[in-house]
């Protein structure tokens, strides 16, 4: 026997779609993204992968993708669970800024190490500056981070999935986690067993299901990488490879 769990990446956001680096600034999705989000539901319920338990982020582009998913399944009704620690990396200081003008400033290798890199996370946020979040009472009382590289968000994502996601896996249900490009790529580092390096080649498009079959006993892939639900999804996972070109 195997498990079913899916994972969803946010449709595209309204900063996604204008190139800024956005990490915990709660932004909203575009129309596309929107689009995107019932899109991966359609797919969901073509495939007859339905959702029995969601968890989300707290931020509104992950909460907003997996409801219009979901509703688009006929799955709008499933129990569901949030936590910061689904929220996308924390991009520290770069949280507003162009990924264009920042590539042309400092270069494409600085560029791609504070976006791709295992370990070097970028400069920290200015606390009470316009895109912090230290004021945000949604975090009061968790030790939010003031940057963050995905080792950092291996760091935080991990405890929740251990000690929340898995045993909800365990119990049999088809669970979907609605989160980010950055939580998503830590949580399939860890499935995958990706290495350190590999890691900064693994980019993961917006609105398109990916459901992992589990092993019962070891909850390793059936098939490593998964499967997305959609055959385009080659095209949309370059497309991320290639912001800030
Ligand atoms: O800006 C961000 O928060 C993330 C996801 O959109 O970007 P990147 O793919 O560059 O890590």
């Amino acid at each position: 026997m195997t498990y079913t769990l899916v994972l969803l990446r946010h449709g595209e956001s309204e900063w996604n779609a204008k190139n800024l680096f956005t990490g915990w600034v709660d932004v909203p999705l575009s129309e596309k993204g929107r689009a995107e989000a019932v899109h991966g539901g359609e797919l969901l319920k073509e495939a007859g992968v339905l959702p029995d338990l969601l968890f989300t982020s707290l931020l509104r582009r992950a909460i907003m993708t997996a409801n219009l998913a979901l509703d688009a399944a006929d799955r709008h009704w499933i129990p569901v669970e949030r936590s910061w620690r689904l929220n996308e990396r924390h991009y520290g200081a770069l949280q507003g800024k162009n990924k264009k003008e920042i590539r042309d400033q400092y270069g494409e290798d600085q560029f791609m190490q504070w976006r791709r890199s295992y370990d070097v996370p970028p400069p920290a946020i200015e606390l009470g500056s316009e895109f912090s979040q230290d004021a945000d009472v949604r975090y009061a009382g968790e030790p939010i981070p003031r940057t963050e590289c995905l080792k950092d968000v291996l760091g935080r994502a991990l405890p929740y999935w251990d000690g929340t996601i898995v045993p909800a896996i365990r119990t049999g249900r088809t669970v979907m986690v609605a989160a980010h490009g950055n939580s998503l790529r830590a949580i399939v580092k860890h499935l995958d067993g990706i290495s350190d390096d590999d890691i900064a080649g693994l980019n993961i498009p917006t609105g398109i299901p990916l459901v992992y079959e589990l092993d019962e006993r070891t909850l390793a892939p059936v098939k490593r990488g998964g499967t997305y639900l959609d055959p385009d999804a080659q095209a949309k996972i370059d497309a991320v490879a290639n912001q800030g070109r």
